[in-house]
């Protein structure tokens, strides 16, 4: 872990091409804290993931943490077909500066598979290693959005249980997700009422001249 400090975000608005779609956020979460994100689809959950993990910048206010502090996880895992599993979990590792890929490996149930290309796994599989990328990142903060798509029952489990070994070890975790994770110590957070007021006409007069 490179932190231990809390991530506070302060009045933040979020934009997806040039409109604002979430304004007025403010939320911290505390070392061993996990904030789960609900809300409609379209509403600004993936906008919000994005802004907070660095990958985009912010209409206006303050993330408490900088980008070095998060790990991003979403639809596309940043997996390189032609490596293995286990080619693509050390690549990760020896970009982190991180250790053993062993309890990454270990973790999302992928040992039997480390050999394999990673081009040839199933989703759901390809999916398990992009979030045993996570724990070789070292990093304290994941950002993770719908973490669980393609994943069955029993890996939806190991999930959580990798996000509370994660949170035992002081990390944090903002989640996006439409399912229940079984994660019944995370907070909640409903994106809804924050959603951005369309601009306001500054020549409001002159639409009824
Ligand atoms: N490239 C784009 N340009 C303009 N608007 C976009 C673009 N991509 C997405 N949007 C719009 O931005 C808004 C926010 O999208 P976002 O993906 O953040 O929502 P979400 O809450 O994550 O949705 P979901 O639950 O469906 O994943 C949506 O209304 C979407 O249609």
């Amino acid at each position: 872990m490179t932190s231990a400090l809390a991530l506070s975000v302060t009045d933040l608005a979020v934009a997806r091409g040039g409109i604002p779609v979430l304004e007025g956020l403010s939320f911290d979460i505390a070392p061993g804290q996990a904030l789960i994100l609900r809300g409609p689809n379209g509403i600004g959950k993936t906008t919000l993931l994005r802004t907070v993990a660095g990958l985009q910048p912010a209409l206006k206010g303050k993330i408490g943490l900088d980008r070095e502090a998060m790990a991003y996880a979403a639809h596309a895992d940043g997996l390189k077909s032609t490596l293995t599993v286990e080619e693509n979990l050390t690549f990760w590792s020896s970009v982190f500066g991180t250790g053993s890929i062993e309890p990454a490996l270990e973790g999302f149930n992928l040992a039997h598979l480390r050999g394999r290309a990673g081009g040839s796994l199933s989703a759901g599989q390809k999916r398990r290693l992009g979030l045993a990328r996570l724990l070789v990142t070292g990093r304290p903060v994941w950002v993770l959005d719908e973490p669980t798509v393609s994943l069955d029952v029993a890996s939806v489990a190991l999930f959580a249980q990798a996000v509370r070994g994660h949170l035992a070890g002081g990390g944090m975790a903002l989640i996006a997700t439409h399912i229940d994770l079984g994660l019944d110590e995370a907070e909640i957070l409903d994106v809804g009422p924050f959603k951005a007021k369309p601009p306001e006409n500054d020549h409001f007069d002159e639409v009824f001249l």
